[in-house]
């Protein structure tokens, strides 16, 4: 389904690039600096993860490299070109998963909306078959949003999302609203998916297990304007496994790391 693009191992090509980026937003006339001095990068393949404590900024960074706000000093860019719109190969899954599918719509048909009339019905029915199984909703094709769980709701926004083989899959919160088991088996699909297509993702979660357990790169992003406080490099196999991998010394001392960036050793 999604074509295979880039492979991590092999390849380190810098996807984005963002240098000393600021981004302001106003909101009832007043302009306010959200997010100070981001210099990031993500290479083609990458996961990135984006952890940080609430209203630090982290939806926002996740909009300007969707395109959808833009930064006012700095620089933004992706593959050497300046971001000043959504880019066609980035795909941006949502928190507000109860606003991103149509009600009136099935659940095939919401999977489907995006690739419409662009391609074959029946290349379309297979990519909408394979995207439904991938989140684990085969059976449910017929349902309305109305009569599916919340989690059950942002699942089919992923599947929308995976069916349009995108380049790059931003994500805030995408697992936030899952049950633990449902979670886990989710983000292995996501590391099953992401391993055979080379999808760059990036996304946002409170969980630093899943944080790092999903990972090449998590930043933590701290303070009001936020900033990026600490790039951790995920240097654990690559093959992740939701028992052994988070048993590993490496892991707990990562976790560790992360945790005193946040300011949580202590507290929890
Ligand atoms: N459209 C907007 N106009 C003005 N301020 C905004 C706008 N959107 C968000 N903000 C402010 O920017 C700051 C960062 O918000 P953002 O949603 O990016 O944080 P976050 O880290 O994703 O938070 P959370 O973890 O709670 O989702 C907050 O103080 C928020 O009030």
């Amino acid at each position: 389904m999604l074509s295979p693009t880039h492979n991590p191992q092999h390849d380190d090509s810098t996807l984005y690039k963002v240098s000393n980026a600021t981004v302001r937003l106003s909101a009832h006339g007043v302009s306010r600096e959200i997010l100070t001095d981001i210099t990031m990068s993500v290479r083609a393949g990458e996961v990135v993860g984006i952890v940080g404590r609430s209203g630090t900024g982290k939806t926002t960074l996740l909009r300007a490299l969707g395109g959808l706000v833009p930064v006012a000093s700095g620089e933004l860019n992706l593959r050497g070109k300046a971001i000043t719109s959504p880019p066609a190969d980035v795909v941006t899954v949502f928190q507000d998963y109860v606003n991103a599918l149509l009600p009136w719509r099935t659940v095939e048909r919401n999977v489907a909306l995006p690739l419409q009339g662009k391609i074959s019905r029946r290349e379309l029915r297979e990519r909408v078959a394979d995207a439904i199984a991938a989140v684990g909703l085969t059976g449910r094709e017929k349902d309305y949003p109305k009569s599916l769980s919340g989690g059950m709701q942002q699942r089919v926004q992923i599947a929308r999302a995976l069916t349009m083989s995108p380049n790059v899959l931003l994500m805030d919160e995408p697992f936030g609203a899952l049950d633990a088991m449902t979670r886990a088996s989710l983000q292995d699909e996501v590391l099953r998916l992401q391993s055979r297509t080379g999808t760059t993702i990036v996304f946002i979660t409170h969980d630093l297990d899943e944080a790092i357990y999903l990972s090449n790169t998590v930043y933590v992003i701290a303070g009001k304007p936020g900033t990026l406080a600490l790039r951790v490099d995920v240097d654990l196999p690559r093959e992740r496994d939701q028992v052994q991998t988070r048993e590993m010394p490496r892991y707990v001392e990562l976790r560790h790391r992360l945790a005193e960036a946040l300011d949580m050793v202590g507290t929890h």
